[in-house]
């Protein structure tokens, strides 16, 4: 007999195989873990990376589970939830959707239960346990399901809860398309690097590097970005050029805009 599964996600792409593989890591158990993927291969990737139970059929996969992650293309999550509605109704378990863009109530009526829903916006770095996500569910969810819906996320990072649902588009275009953002400053950097005569494993390691150790500043002393930049430009020295470039190129408002779009987005899937 197949053992207990306590997870099923639904969808099995870049998004879920990054939450399995920071739950692998944090030790839950590959038993523990259902994933519903049409792709043969994509299955078969996920079986031999990490362990989990793989199937095509999302009925099957959410028989038995307590928690069931909704990890399909907004696009299409109206169909899949729907379809899945019946098989949900009599076990109520905590659904947690990282859809982006849509919405609890539009979730709650493609699936026609009145069980538990959490909507979580995860990002990348979840596969190497350094994501963070946002967490948001009505007033009506229990303090043991959010507890839960938690647990799962801290095996990925970092974890926020938002007081109101329309701030996901905003952490959507923040922290869930953020990676993006910041590997393309990663690729330019290291190409730059490159171009002014560095090999390409030593202009990769030195972006990464100074990436990584950036943030993790960022993140220990709680110091402001702008103080801690400043410790970085000595009065007419080499930084203070590069930043007159960046200023100059547009960086600041790029990002702003980047970020204003992507939330337009987020709002735009949920319409
Ligand atoms: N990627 C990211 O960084 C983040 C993504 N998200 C959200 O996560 C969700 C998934 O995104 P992402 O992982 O990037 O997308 P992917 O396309 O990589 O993953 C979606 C997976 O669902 C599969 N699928 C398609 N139809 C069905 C179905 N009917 N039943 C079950 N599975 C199906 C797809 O298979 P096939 O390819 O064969 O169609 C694919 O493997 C989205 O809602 C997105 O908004 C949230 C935060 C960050
Ligand atoms: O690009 C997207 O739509 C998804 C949501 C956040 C990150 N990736």
């Amino acid at each position: 007999m197949a053992a207990p599964t306590s997870i099923a996600f639904i969808g099995g792409g870049n998004m879920a195989a990054s939450l399995i593989g920071g739950l692998s890591d944090a030790g839950w158990t590959p038993g523990q873990v259902m994933v519903a993927e049409p792709d043969a291969e994509r299955r078969r990737d996920l079986s031999d990376r990490f362990g989990v139970r793989t199937t095509a059929d999302n009925s099957e996969a959410v028989q038995g589970a307590e928690t069931v992650v909704l990890a399909v293309k907004p696009q299409i999550l109206g169909t899949v939830a729907e379809a899945l509605g019946p098989d949900l109704r009599g076990q109520t378990p905590l659904v947690i959707s990282i859809a982006a863009g849509i919405p609890l109530a539009k979730l709650r009526g493609w699936l026609g239960t009145d069980g538990p829903l959490v909507r979580v916006m995860p990002n990348t770095p979840a596969l190497v346990g350094a994501g963070v996500s946002a967490l948001y569910a009505d007033d009506d969810v229990s303090e043991q399901h959010r507890l839960t819906a938690q647990a799962i996320m801290q095996a990925a990072g970092e974890v926020v809860w938002v007081a109101k649902e329309a701030h996901m588009d905003i952490v959507t275009a923040v922290s869930g398309s953020g990676p993006a953002y910041f590997f393309l400053i990663l690729e330019a950097l290291e190409e730059a690097a490159v171009a002014e005569g560095l090999d390409r494993e030593t202009a990769r390691t030195l972006a990464v590097h100074t990436a990584g150790g950036a943030a993790a500043l960022a993140r220990d002393t709680g110091e402001p970005s702008a103080v801690l930049r400043s410790r970085v430009t000595s009065p007419g020295g080499t930084t203070a050029r590069g930043l007159e470039a960046l200023e100059r190129g547009g960086l600041r408002t790029a990002l702003m805009d980047a970020v204003a779009a992507a939330a337009n987005r987020s709002r735009e899937l949920g319409s």
